[in-house]
């Protein structure tokens, strides 16, 4: 069953130049994504790609400045802005991506009591922290006193007690002890497992790998490709989109290929694909026009060349 459906989400804000003059930036392109019951979606792209922004407006929590167009369901209903405030923290979860997003005044305990929806909190905390070992005491601490990986096994405990049909993960901070890491990873692939869509954000795609069923690759504000997880292998001859090539060939096991350029920002965006000016097979038709996105060997892509 499809839990999430994104399709042609465009945002963008208003900002002021110097002299208060009012421009638009448009920062996510004709976004489409789709999330099933039981399935991890990885969302994955570089800095400023656009991944957070796409977070928030499933949650309905983009700043004030942000317009929004293009659709999101959630089990098979529209998402609006009135039932996105019934179901954030119920039926729709948010992981963010550090410690900063608890109540720094409040106990742990009580902050996990707080998101229980059904049944009894202190028995629904007592048995999170069980599941994700964490000691009863930890209940009484205060978030700073938490360590890292105390602080990812709180935060996910947080999203399972309420019950959440889609759990929105926001990478956790880059740095992290990469088996804390991988633990919760693996707390993911079990909320998937029991039934949960996940969407699993992520600047690092090799961990993402091994717990995700397919990848979505964001580019510049738009999805590049959307590719199952098992096309990830070998030389990346199974992938779709130049960049997602690149992506997989830069790392260190299959040769870290640099990728040569960088992304354009949001303000400069190219004509064309935006990947053009840094891909190799780009021609006079995509400094042209923008591909659009199409079906392709049982995934999606945006580029021309790609068969
Ligand atoms: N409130 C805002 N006003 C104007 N531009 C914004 C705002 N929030 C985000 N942006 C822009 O939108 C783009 C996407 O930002 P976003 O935070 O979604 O990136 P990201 O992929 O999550 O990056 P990171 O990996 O660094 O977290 C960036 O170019 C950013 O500058
Ligand atoms: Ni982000």
């Amino acid at each position: 069953m499809t839990l999430l459906e994104v399709n042609g989400l465009t945002i963008s804000f208003t900002q002021y130049t110097r002299r208060l003059r009012q421009t638009r930036v448009q920062v996510l392109h004709g976004l489409s994504l789709s999330i099933a019951a039981g399935e991890i979606v990885a969302v994955v792209g570089s800095s400023g790609s656009g991944k957070s922004l796409l977070a928030h407006a499933i949650l309905g929590i983009l700043p004030g400045n942000a317009r929004v167009s293009g659709s999101l369901r959630f089990a098979g209903e529209e998402l609006t802005a009135a039932r996105q405030q019934a179901l954030r923290g119920r039926e729709i979860a948010l992981v963010p991506q550090s410690v900063q997003y608890l109540d720094p005044l409040m106990r742990v305990g009580r902050q996990v009591r707080d998101s229980v929806r059904t049944g009894d909190p202190d028995e629904a905390q007592r048995s999170v922290f069980a599941r994700y070992r964490l000691k009863p005491e930890a209940a009484r601490l205060f978030p700073f006193q938490l360590s890292g990986g105390m602080a990812r096994r709180v935060l996910v405990s947080t999203a399972t007690v309420s019950g959440a049909r889609l759990v929105v993960a926001d990478e956790p901070t880059p740095g992290l002890d990469p088996a804390v890491v991988m633990e919760a990873l693996g707390q993911f692939r079990e909320l998937a497992d029991e039934g949960c869509g996940v969407m699993l954000i992520s600047h690092d795609i090799e961990s993402a790998l091994t717990v995700s069923d397919r990848v979505a690759v964001l580019y510049a504000g738009t999805v590049v490709e959307i590719a199952p997880a098992a096309d990830f292998t070998g030389s990346g001859e199974g992938l779709r989109h130049p960049y997602t090539q690149a992506l997989w060939r830069a790392l260190p096991q299959n040769g870290f290929v640099p990728i040569r350029g960088t992304q354009p920002p949001a303000s400069a965006l190219p004509q064309g694909c935006p990947f053009a000016p840094r891909c190799d097979r780009a021609d006079a038709s995509c400094t042209a026009t923008q591909p659009e996105e199409r079906e392709l060997r049982g995934g999606k892509v945006r580029c021309f060349h790609a068969s």
